[in-house]
């Protein structure tokens, strides 16, 4: 029997954890994140949405037929219409105008994640580069359903429930039941050796969404 896209987690199930229920997350969840680590996160995830457009773009490059084609350039569709366009209504109710957005300095932890992303793409083939893209997509729709299970999550007195909605949203968990479908696919038909490598990056890119929470947390405690 061939390996499937829960492998993938199953390796790395300790650090999978960890991203998943990230303080910052249960934070969020129970609406006592303070509103400046978030603010600080959403500025950043800002850049880090344009990064990972380009790193769907450069899957649209290396697809070699109409399905691989399509599925990247659906992704590249929800990341920009829904993803980006929810994001940046979402920093102006926060206090962000366009000008603030287009002035940000990049923190090592967006620069990390994102260059390691485009890296893995540039260096690897298709597979490689939705490998490095999964954790983003399929982290964010699972952590929105597990908070919307968890029965502390608080949500309409919690100022961070349009950001839970966005990522429980048809069109968001619609995208990362057709990227998990499209993995196991392809990851069903990969030798032992290969499915090693790719869990390697697997295992890379949910470390690297570790620290993009943490950033969020060490941004806070260093004001
Ligand atoms: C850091 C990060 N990871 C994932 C997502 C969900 N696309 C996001 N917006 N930002």
């Amino acid at each position: 029997m061939g390996y499937s896209f829960d492998d993938l987690k199953n390796t790395c199930a300790a650090d999978w954890q960890a991203y998943i229920q990230h303080d910052f997350v249960r934070q969020l969840g129970a609406g006592t994140l303070e509103s400046d680590a978030f603010r600080y996160y959403l500025q950043q995830d800002y850049l880090f949405i344009q990064h990972f457009a380009r790193a769907y773009a450069l899957a649209i490059y290396k697809s070699r037929n109409m399905a691989d084609l399509r599925q990247a350039f659906d992704s590249l569709k929800a990341i920009i219409d829904t993803e980006l366009t929810l994001h940046v209504d979402y920093c102006r109710q926060w206090g962000m105008t366009d000008h603030d957005l287009a002035r940000l300095p990049e923190d090592r932890a967006t620069m990390a994640y994102t260059r390691y992303v485009l890296d893995a793409g540039n260096r690897g083939d298709l597979l490689d580069m939705h490998v490095a893209l999964a954790p983003c997509l399929v982290g964010y729709g699972e952590i929105a359903n597990t908070l919307n299970s968890d029965s502390t999550t608080v949500r309409d007195a919690n100022p961070y429930d349009a950001w839970i909605a966005m990522y429980e949203s048809d069109a968001f968990q619609s995208a990362m039941r057709s990227e998990i479908a499209w993995l196991d696919e392809r990851l069903a038909d990969v030798t032992e050796k290969r499915f090693d490598e790719l869990a390697g990056v697997f295992r890379d890119a949910t470390r690297l969404e570790i620290d993009f929470w943490q950033m969020g947390l060490d941004w806070q405690a260093s004001q």
